[in-house]
């Protein structure tokens, strides 16, 4: 098991001093690193709880998982934010390309409240047959809360006094709506631990659990992450320590270099919600006090055709990762037998093909000095994303250091969230009503009809 992470190309010398990094600016963070590792170290118990995870005892949860597993072919997660997009990262880069029909249970995740996406779950499922893990941190989250009422009031009219066999919850052990309710009805209760937020928690039950009923690897998962961890605790130089590095080129990039755009652009499909948990763990931790960087998304080689013209082209505004994967379990190979005009493809595989284009791209970006990074892993396997998550994990804390800011907080989503109460009626809100009124207007309009 292997991940490289190649930055040549972020650079001075590669893409020169306008865009790219000098060696001695990278080495004159050593001090600040010194200081900042051992600020991490004895934070591990605090706001850097995450990174206790990796040790913890699966046992309780990988029994339960199993019993879950085999009662029920269809297992549906209603949660949102950092409380769904571990699972849809982890389900899909270890499972859904190897889900075939005859697995199950099948997985199905209610985030968003749009009743298109609800209704065509529902007209999948068997509700007999289905058990619904209710994910919340907070236990408040309006989407999260909205699903399973309705999903509640569906379980009651079908299943009679069984109905809270069908559901499992996954929220703070100390407070909130889904503990209350989950103990007064007898509801198995799994814990976030309270030092942890939504979006650092993939690792614990939020993340682990969902994936141990699909049947991946947490084990091997929290092995890679150890792993990382193991590296990260280790080495205080920043030329050797993965997240740091992250963090510190793209910190340059982006306060030094004019970088506010960070893509992240894997050449794997699997790899792709990789992306979805990366947006919002750089962009609710890191994004405050008008500082930031955008996470932005993309995905090789189709984002070729798509983006590329203006990754080049358009504002010099950007760093990149590419995600590259060196080996498949299948890859297919293009006949000999093929038309004269396309023959150049003969003999090469889709998977090498993935790959040249990467290179092609890249060689691409260096010409037109875009800084670029590559982290590519041997294969994709449990234990090589949990040393990528953890990664960024560790990347993202030590990135509020350099950016002098909270990276566990999100008080910005909170404005938004309040509104919405207030639009829904919710007791306590009147005042917030008032100023939605004052603030709000569609004053300049054009309508078609
Ligand atoms: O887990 P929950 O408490 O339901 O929170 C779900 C999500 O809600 C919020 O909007 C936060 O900004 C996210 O960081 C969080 O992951």
């Amino acid at each position: 098991m292997v991940i490289r992470i190649d930055y040549t190309n972020v650079m001075a010398e590669t893409i020169g001093e306008r865009d790219g990094i000098l060696r001695e600016e990278l080495l004159s963070f050593r001090h600040f690193v010194i200081e900042t590792h051992a600020r991490i170290q004895k934070e591990k118990e605090r706001k850097f709880y995450f990174a206790k995870l990796p040790y913890q005892d699966t046992q309780e949860i990988k029994e339960f998982a199993k019993e879950i597993s085999e009662r029920f072919d269809y297992f549906v997660l209603i949660g949102i934010g950092g409380s769904s997009l571990g699972a849809q990262m982890l389900f899909e880069s270890l499972k859904s390309i190897n889900h075939n029909i005859y697995d199950r249970p099948k997985f199905f995740i209610m985030d968003n409240v749009d009743p298109d996406k609800f209704s065509s779950i529902l007209e999948i499922i068997d509700i007999e047959k289905t058990c619904f893990n209710v994910v919340s941190k907070s236990g408040s989250t309006v989407e999260t809360i909205a699903n399973f009422a309705i999903v509640l009031d569906i379980l009651k009219k079908r299943l009679g006094e069984r109905w809270n066999e069908h559901l499992v919850f996954t929220t703070d052990p100390e407070k909130g709506f889904l503990k209350r309710f989950g103990e007064e009805n007898n509801i198995k209760i799994l814990h976030v631990p309270p030092k942890v937020g939504g979006r650092f928690s993939v690792l614990s039950p939020v993340g682990i659990f969902p994936a141990a009923v699909l049947g991946i690897d947490i084990d091997q998962l929290l092995e890679g992450a150890k792993k990382m961890d193991l590296v990260c605790s280790i080495e205080e130089h920043v030329e050797h320590n993965p997240a740091y590095l992250i963090a510190i080129t793209h910190y340059i990039a982006n306060m030094r270099r004019g970088k506010t755009i960070s893509v992240m652009m894997p050449y794997s499909e699997k790899l792709s919600s990789f992306v979805d948990w990366y947006r919002q763990l750089w962009a609710e931790s890191l994004g405050k006090d008008g500082l930031g960087q955008t996470p932005v998304k993309a995905l090789g080689t189709v984002d070729q055709h798509s983006q590329i013209q203006l990754y080049r082209d358009g504002l010099r505004d950007k760093i990149i990762t590419f995600i590259q994967v060196e080996r498949r379990a299948e890859d297919f190979k293009i006949p000999d037998e093929i038309p004269e005009d396309i023959h150049y493809l003969s003999g090469h595989t889709l998977h090498e093909i993935l790959n040249k284009e990467l290179l092609g791209t890249k060689a691409a970006l260096i010409k037109s000095k875009v800084p670029n990074i590559t982290i590519s892993m041997d294969k994709i396997s449990p234990y090589n994303i949990g040393m990528l998550i953890y990664l960024y994990e560790m990347a993202t804390g030590f990135s509020g250091y350099l950016y002098k800011i909270n990276p566990f907080d999100q008080p910005a989503v909170e404005e938004g969230k309040n509104f919405t109460y207030a639009l829904m009626g919710r007791e306590g809100y009147s005042q917030k009503l008032e100023e939605f009124e004052e603030l709000y207007k569609e004053k300049y309009k054009i309508e078609i009809q």
